[in-house]
């Protein structure tokens, strides 16, 4: 790869929702974005899910594990097989574990695989080098979510929120040059957002999600439990955080003496209220929120979202950027980023101690 020049590069990410992975290219010098190009997915099975599920909380070396990262990298190079003309592959794999100040933080899948099976040099282990300096380990896709700022000519501080299995926002100074420079970035987790409410829907109804918010529009928002959810010292903790996806697995005992559509729109509710708390941590009013993720899919989540913030709240697609493959345009964009020798995180994304490039690239 040629450094400093702008390349094809294909990102992935298999997300703490656990229903697939997506896929991207991207033309990137690892500051500016070039060009968008040709994405894809693939679903998870439903014995793939259980399999993934199982694994969730668990370690390298634990039962289960194994069997996990096979059959990550193995729908990976199925995935990716299709694309055609990337130079570089970002790989992000599949969190099964993430607990930055205890154990590490853990994605399930082994990127020299990928590189072996696919013929072409992988960036992977995108977080460990943060945690060991001390950082979060997430979110890493703030520094994308900069450029992205730059891309569409915004020129007032704005947010990027995602709303995936965990919420994560991204405050953004556009003004600034560089995503590491003071004042230009402040990221961290909101707190859950489709995750629980999933795990709801499995359990009640034998359904992944709820399609469109349709059970929670017939449902009232519980205040008591709202209430109850609100009182979790991880709202006002200043950040950078981030969680686990199952941290707030909690939740469902809140709902639980409560109708299918009252826990639906209660737990609606409290993905929504975690991100206003989350605004009382960002250094200015944004002008607006870009809501990217699966989230944005939901007309009962972004409605509640719309009420409660204080400017407008839009999907990412009224700025002409992509809501289902952000993410994966993340890990295109750090992989380039890794393989130009600059940084992936700073103190005010993941409160990592210094600057620092995560990953790892194998088959160069
Ligand atoms: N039409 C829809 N109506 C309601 N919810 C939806 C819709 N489409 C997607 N979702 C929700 O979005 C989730 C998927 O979101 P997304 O793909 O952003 O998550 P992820 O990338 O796995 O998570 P993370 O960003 O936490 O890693 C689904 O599991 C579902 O809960
Ligand atoms: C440990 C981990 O995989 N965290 C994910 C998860 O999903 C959303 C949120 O929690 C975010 O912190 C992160 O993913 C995005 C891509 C990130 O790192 O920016």
């Amino acid at each position: 790869m040629r450094q400093g020049q702008a390349v094809w590069a294909l990102g992935t990410m298999s997300g703490t929702s656990l229903d697939g992975v997506d896929a991207a290219m991207l033309k990137t010098d690892g500051q500016a974005i070039f060009d968008f190009g040709q994405t894809g997915y693939r679903a998870y099975g439903a014995e793939d899910q259980a399999l993934l599920r199982a694994a969730l909380g668990k370690w390298p070396g634990e039962d289960g594990v194994a069997e996990a990262a096979e059959l990550v990298e193995g729908a990976h190079i199925a995935l990716l097989r299709d694309f055609v003309g990337a130079e570089l592959i970002g790989f992000h794999g599949q969190t099964l574990a993430h607990d930055p100040k205890g154990r590490g933080t853990h994605q399930a899948g082994d990127g020299a695989k990928l590189a072996e099976a696919l013929g072409l040099p992988v960036a992977w282990d995108f977080r460990s080098a943060d945690v060991e300096l001390g950082g979060e380990g997430a979110p890493l896709a703030p520094f994308f979510h900069f450029a992205c700022a730059k891309w569409i000519g915004a020129d007032e501080p704005l947010a990027f929120l995602n709303l995936g299995g965990v919420g994560n926002i991204t405050w953004i100074d556009p003004t600034k040059e560089r995503p590491e420079q003071d004042g230009a970035l402040l990221a961290f987790d909101t707190g859950p957002a489709n995750a629980p409410l999933n795990d709801l829907m499995q359990q009640r109804r034998g359904e992944p999600f709820d399609k469109d918010g349709a059970l929670a529009a017939t449902g009232e928002v519980v205040a008591g439990a709202l209430e109850l959810f609100l009182d979790d010292p991880y709202f006002p903790k200043i950040p950078p955080k981030s969680l686990d996806r199952d941290a707030f697995s909690d939740m469902l005992d809140l709902v639980r003496e409560l109708s299918d559509a009252d826990a639906a729109a209660t737990m609606t509710g409290m993905a929504a209220a975690a991100v206003m708390q989350a605004m009382v941590h960002c250094p200015a009013l944004p002008a607006r929120v870009l809501v990217t993720g699966g989230g944005r899919l939901n007309p009962v989540m972004m409605e509640m979202l719309r009420a409660g913030l204080d400017c407008p709240v839009d999907p990412v697609e009224a700025v002409g950027l992509n809501g289902d493959m952000l993410e994966a345009q993340a890990f295109a964009y750090l992989a380039v980023r890794i393989a130009n020798g600059l940084p992936t995180s700073c103190p005010t994304t993941t409160g990592v101690r210094a600057l620092v490039g995560g990953g790892t690239i194998s088959g160069a």
